[in-house]
């Protein structure tokens, strides 16, 4: 760190005060006030909608009414069930929330017709497949789901399907509808005593693994990532995945559907099943190889087949529904009053919540910011961002930003210190002053990379009390050139250091200068000979056109050598005004900053 010898007299002409607005800023305002939601973090709030301006959330699939109550309490609510593609593309621009299930594909299309309106994306389930992740994320919209409220039912249903399959209820019964008595047909198979394979030792598949114990099956699992203690807690083994599919009378699945699970069950795996192996699907229809399943069930390798899920919803495969030793529901795993009033909730609550600002827990494409480590941190995210709109706009030619360093100045050891949402915001005041990019803690890292801006992040441990989470923050900028040769330090990058006082944000270095400024409004930063009068003749340049001085604050190297003097400005003066200060003799650059 380049020790500066300079030293800093500031003049405070008037309190000052952060008022900010969204895209970035935290409100604590009553006028951004929202109706307290049950359970809800208190997470420091970036405000999206100002008081009167009422969000539009399009729920576009049946959502349990608690939710749909929730919802209104906040948003204009436009429940439009069965919309076609087309027409959910029509819509989406006139939305700033959408709430879907799994039967509505929110494609990259959907992201690109918002018209960058679309904030948040509501998934009231678990599975988020079948929205566009990537564009979400491209167009810095959340996606938050609802992750807990279906487990049970989802079990339930597994169970129901792993039981109805073995006795053949639904056969059975379409048989004694059509008149029919045949005793002798659907004698079933018995459960006690049989091995079910979990695959997938998640939420749902545990409570599946804990029923079927219940019912007196040996109960084995498959799950790469699971912690085998959870396992053995409810007394299941953790086995390999050919070990479980080889030696399972039953195969439950409850895997998310990724490229690693797309099709996990196809000729190859069914050739290493037991002969007439049952198997039970409430995950994703694409974990099967569903033409696959066909050949199986047909050679008897499979006995039978239980399914709530399609790779295609509705399927289209006959074959595959139409087979007598198939059962099929139609995906109705989450669907009990009980879990889609819970998912409803759940999901509205988020919603709401992200539409607020705040961080959502459940969010799906956003880092997740501890509570306790926000509200530390909460001070410094306006600075951060202040810092970044600062140097970018130090930069000459504006554009040329390649490689920014940033360095925390903290107490703290160096693994309790989570930047991420610092680097975010630091990375947003950087693009935005340059591009019609909107950069939120969604869309931050992908939006640098996808300018080619690489952030390095560092650490400049201080001694003394780790009671604040941070000294100091500084943005390094290298390889550019200065509008504002002060601004350049010793080593030649652009340079600004800011901290926190009193919980404003305030400027304290220019290059190897010392200022004083609070961050707010804007700023004239101008280098001069240090002479006695300069003060005086920028302010009555300014005070003639009613410009506000908020701050005002003078860092030099030594008496009558360099000074730099930074103005803080409540109004933007004119360039005339801007033209007389650079006139001043004494004068030997500035220049004027939006914050
Ligand atoms: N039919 C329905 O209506 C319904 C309802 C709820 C959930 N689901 C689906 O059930 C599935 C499980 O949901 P959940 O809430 O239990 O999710 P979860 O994330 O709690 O559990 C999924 C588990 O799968 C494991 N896993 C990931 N890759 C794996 C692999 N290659 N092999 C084995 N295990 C793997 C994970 O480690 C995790 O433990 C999801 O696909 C979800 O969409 C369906
Ligand atoms: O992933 C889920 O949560 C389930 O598949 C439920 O989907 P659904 O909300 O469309 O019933």
């Amino acid at each position: 760190m380049a020790a500066s010898a300079s030293s800093t007299i500031h003049i405070s002409t008037k309190p000052s005060r952060t008022s900010l607005s969204w895209k970035t800023h935290f409100a604590s305002s009553p006028a951004f006030a929202v109706s307290p939601l049950r359970g809800h973090r208190q997470y420091p709030r970036f405000v999206i909608f100002a008081m009167g301006a009422k969000p539009t959330v399009l729920v576009a699939e049946k959502l349990g009414e608690a939710g749909v109550s929730l919802l209104k309490e906040f948003a204009d609510v436009d429940c439009s069930y069965n919309l076609t593609p087309e027409e959910l593309c029509n819509k989406i621009s006139l939305c700033d929330a959408l709430i879907v299930r799994s039967g509505t594909k929110v494609s990259r299309e959907v992201f690109e017709s918002s018209g960058g309106r679309l904030k948040v994306v509501g998934r009231a389930g678990v599975g988020i497949d079948n929205v566009d992740l990537a564009a979400a994320t491209e167009h810095g919209c959340l996606v938050v789901n609802a992750p807990t409220a279906n487990t049970v039912a989802a079990a339930e249903h597994g169970i129901a399907l792993l039981t109805a399959m073995a006795r053949n209820i639904a056969q059975a019964d379409a048989s004694v509808k059509a008149g029919k008595w045949l005793r002798n047909k659907y004698v079933g198979v018995s459960l006690v005593g049989k091995t079910l394979a979990v695959m997938g030792f998640g939420k749902v598949g545990s409570e599946v693994a804990r029923r079927a114990k219940g019912l007196g099956m040996h109960v084995i699992a498959h799950d790469p990532y699971a912690p085998a203690d959870r396992a053995r807690a409810i007394g299941v083994e953790l086995v390999s995945f050919d070990e479980a599919i080889a030696s399972a009378d039953f195969i439950s699945l409850h895997m998310p559907l990724t490229p690693a699970t797309n099709k996990i069950l196809n000729d190859e795996t069914f050739a290493k099943m037991k002969k007439g192996v049952r198997i039970v699907n409430v995950a994703r229809g694409g974990v099967i190889d569903e033409d696959a399943l066909v050949r199986a069930l047909d050679a008897g390798i499979v006995a039978q087949a239980a399914l709530d899920v399609f790779t295609v919803e509705p399927p289209k495969d006959s074959k595959l529904v139409q087979h007598e030793n198939v059962t099929a529901t139609p995906h109705l795993g989450a669907s009990t009053m009980e879990a889609q009033e819970g998912v409803a909730i759940e999901i509205a609550e988020a919603v709401v919540g992200a539409l607020n600002g705040e961080l959502a827990a459940t969010a799906v494409n956003a880092p997740m910011v501890p509570a306790e480590v926000l509200s530390e941190l909460k001070p410094f995210v306006a600075l951060a961002e202040k810092l970044g709109r600062l140097a970018v706009q130090l930069v000459a030619g504006g554009s040329g930003v390649k490689s920014v360093k940033v360095t925390y100045g903290s107490a703290r050891a160096p693994d309790d210190l989570d930047t991420r949402l610092l680097r975010a915001m630091i990375t947003k005041g950087l693009i935005e002053p340059i591009s019609n990019a909107f950069v939120n803690l969604v869309n931050a890292d992908f939006t640098a990379k996808q300018r080619g801006l690489r952030i390095a992040e560092e650490r400049f441990l201080l001694n003394g009390s780790p009671e604040s989470p941070l000294e100091f923050i500084q943005v390094h900028i290298s390889s550019v050139e200065s509008k504002f040769a002060s601004a350049l330090s010793d080593s030649g990058e652009i340079r600004v250091e800011g901290r926190v006082k009193d919980g404003i944000p305030h400027l304290t270095k220019v290059g190897s200068f010392e200022v004083d400024v609070s961050l707010e409004g804007s700023i004239i930063l101008c280098r001069q000979v240090d002479q006695p009068g300069m003060i005086g003749k920028v302010g009555s340049i300014l005070s003639e056109e009613n410009v506000n001085v908020s701050f005002m604050s003078v860092g030099r190297i030594a008496p009558r050598k360099h000074a730099i003097m930074a103005i803080g400005v409540d109004e933007q003066p004119t360039n005339e005004s801007l033209k007389r200060i650079g006139e001043i003799p004494a004068v030997e650059e500035f220049v004027y900053l939006k914050i």
